[in-house]
């Protein structure tokens, strides 16, 4: 068999790890051929490929971004796009399956292209951990890590000046990363998508850390609304699948905070860098795992699933389960980070 790769989406670190397990075992355990095609769906749609061979996937499991390139680009677009289309490129190519990494809208795209007869299986990515069916996506746990380590520089400089720190980080629709690293850091309110409050509520947050003496600090994700916002916080144009670029919510707070409070309030925007560099440990292995996986699904025809982690162990999951709900944070999470708030 000659089996297809892509990457699409917004890249994350673990990407390569994938890739290069696929790659391993798939050609030392079960002899077959791959390509990988370039940034995401535009490869597969446009047949534009690279070959893939053990040479090739040397040393990436420590390799952050996608060697593949990625993009937003869909497999329905353009006069080359649609699943008969695809097929027909596939065949031109020899290509006889695909292998899809990618969130929950790289899943929702290789599901109808499962749905209409194109031999794919998924493997689940995302820094933002919302991909139902699988307990943890890998690119979390390193966003993770990269942003529990701004909060702490965050507060030596805070502290310092008895200023009021805004963190913000990624999660368009959920906080995970939010949730994760401000518990982490022990940070002093964690604003997320899924629970919307009043700036009344956040002054009340800052004040009371400001009255024990202390620097207050917040972690804000890039999606979370005000109790007084329709939707979430965007001036930045359109991404690649014409949805609103996020960013910038922090530092809408910090001057409302300064306003209402008195204290010098500053805002800090990670963004991209909770995306870049090289995996933690527990990414690279769990990338490892998903990508040993994904190529013993493909080799026992399982089309239309995708791997997941579910507790410990790697298990095969159809992709209708996976795109069911996006996976939000419980109201219990958020009520048990929510006790050390203020
Ligand atoms: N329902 C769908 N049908 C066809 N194509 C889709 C669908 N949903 C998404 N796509 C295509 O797949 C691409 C990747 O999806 P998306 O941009 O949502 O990223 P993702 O895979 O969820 O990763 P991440 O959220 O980590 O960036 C989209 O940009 C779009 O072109
Ligand atoms: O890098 P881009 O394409 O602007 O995408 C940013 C988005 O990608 C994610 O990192 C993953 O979906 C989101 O948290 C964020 O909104
Ligand atoms: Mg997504």
């Amino acid at each position: 068999m000659k089996i297809g790769i892509l990457t699409s989406g917004g890249d994350c670190p673990g990407l390569n790890a994938v890739i290069r397990a696929i790659v391993l075992k798939g050609t030392s355990v079960y002899s077959q051929q791959f390509v990988g095609f370039r940034d995401g769906w535009r490869g597969l749609v446009e047949g534009d490929v690279i070959p893939l061979d053990r040479h090739r996937v040397r040393g990436l499991a420590k390799q952050g971004g996608t060697i593949l390139g990625t993009s937003r680009f869909g497999p329905y677009e353009g006069p080359s796009g649609g699943p008969e289309n695809i097929q027909k490129t596939l065949d031109r190519l020899g290509v006889d399956a695909v292998i899809a990494i990618g969130g929950e809208g790289t899943q929702a795209a290789s599901k109808r292209l499962a749905d209409a007869g194109i031999k794919i299986i998924g493997v689940p990515k995302t820094i933002d951990n919302d991909l139902g069916a699988t307990d943890y996506t890998f690119g979390f746990d390193t966003a993770v890590e990269i942003a529990t380590e701004a909060i702490d520089r965050l507060r030596t400089t805070g502290d310092s000046h008895k200023r009021c720190m805004v963190l913000e980080v990624m999660g368009r629709h959920v906080g995970w990363i939010a949730l994760h690293s401000g518990m982490a850091g022990g940070a002093h309110a964690i604003l997320i998508p899924e629970q919307p409050v009043s700036i009344d509520q956040i002054v009340t947050w800052v004040e009371s850390v400001r009255d024990r003496g202390r620097a207050p600090l917040l972690v804000v994700a890039e999606g979370f609304t005000l109790d007084t916002m329709d939707e979430a916080y965007s001036t930045k144009g359109l991404d690649g699948f014409n949805r609103p670029r996020l960013g910038g919510i922090a530092e809408i707070l910090a001057p409302m905070i300064e306003q209402r409070t008195g204290i010098e309030s500053r805002a800090t925007v990670l963004g991209h860098i909770q995306r870049g560099g090289v995996p933690t440990a527990y990414d690279r292995v769990l990338a490892t795992r998903l990508g040993l996986a994904a190529i013993d699904t493909v080799l026992a025809e399982r089309w239309g699933n995708m791997v997941a982690l579910r507790g410990t162990e790697v298990q095969v999951v159809g992709l209708d389960e996976a795109l069911g709900e996006l996976k939000t944070v419980p109201q219990h999470r958020y009520d048990e980070a929510a006790i050390l708030f203020g």
